[in-house]
């Protein structure tokens, strides 16, 4: 039996990323989450080689992500050095989903999906996309979030623009019902058409 279509789903922040990938869940499409597996991990794997790296980021045998957040806005290094430990565990991760994945189509929620170089294991990438008065008041309305936090991620984020420019399909997230219908026409077109 061939292997599953594999279509990975990226966006920067608070583009629609995983409201989309929740229709895609609805249309029966295995998803596997990489923001998911980083909540994993910092329940496990994760927990040592991070508290070598920053002994107060662990509470209660877990990472906590506010002081992971508190290290980053004060050690311009942090970020770097956290990635270096978590993307090798991410990609091992979503290399064992893959392996034990079934069926015609799979989506791989990714949002660092083209800086990690994860695009290249996938057959297609779908893009979504808001305008940025859109994703800056939908990022600012989180709990926790500060402009200036949001600058720092979105530097570390391909711009929109050139993330669209990659993208094989592009969806835009201003509408439940419209985004819901565009994921459902790709769903069936991706479903009638074979891979290599
Ligand atoms: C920085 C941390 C502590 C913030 O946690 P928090 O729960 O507050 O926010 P959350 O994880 O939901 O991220 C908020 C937004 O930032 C973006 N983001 C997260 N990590 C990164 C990163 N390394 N580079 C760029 N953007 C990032 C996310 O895509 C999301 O859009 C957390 O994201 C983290 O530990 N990041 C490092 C691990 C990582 O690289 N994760 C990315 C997925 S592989
Ligand atoms: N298709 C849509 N129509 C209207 N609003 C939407 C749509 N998709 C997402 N939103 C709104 O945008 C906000 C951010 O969406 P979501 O959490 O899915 O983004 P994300 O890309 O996963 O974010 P992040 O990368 O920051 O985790 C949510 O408050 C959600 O209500």
């Amino acid at each position: 039996m061939s292997r599953p279509f594999r279509l990975g789903l990226t966006g920067s922040i608070g583009m629609g990323k995983s409201t989309t990938a929740a229709m895609f869940r609805d249309l029966g499409v295995p998803v596997w989450d990489a923001d998911a597996a980083v909540h994993r991990l910092y329940e496990g794997d994760a927990v040592e080689p991070l508290r070598a790296l920053c002994p107060e980021a662990v509470v209660d045998g877990r990472v906590d992500r506010e002081r992971l957040r508190d290290w980053i806005a004060r050690d311009p290094d942090a970020l770097p050095r956290i990635e270096a430990v978590v993307h090798p565990l991410v990609a091992a991760d979503r290399a064992a989903f893959l392996n034990n994945a079934r069926g015609d189509l799979v989506v791989l929620d990714i949002p660092l999906l083209f800086e990690t170089g994860a695009d290249a294991q996938m057959d297609a990438v779908l893009v979504v996309t808001a305008p940025p008065e859109v994703q800056r008041s939908r990022v600012l309305a989180r709990p926790g979030m500060t402009a200036a936090r949001m600058e720092i991620l979105l530097a570390k984020q391909m711009p929109d623009a050139e993330k669209r420019r990659r993208a094989t399909h592009v969806i835009e997230t201003t509408g439940l019902e419209q985004t819901r219908a565009a994921v459902q026409s790709l769903v069936s077109s991706l479903r009638d058409r074979k891979h290599a």
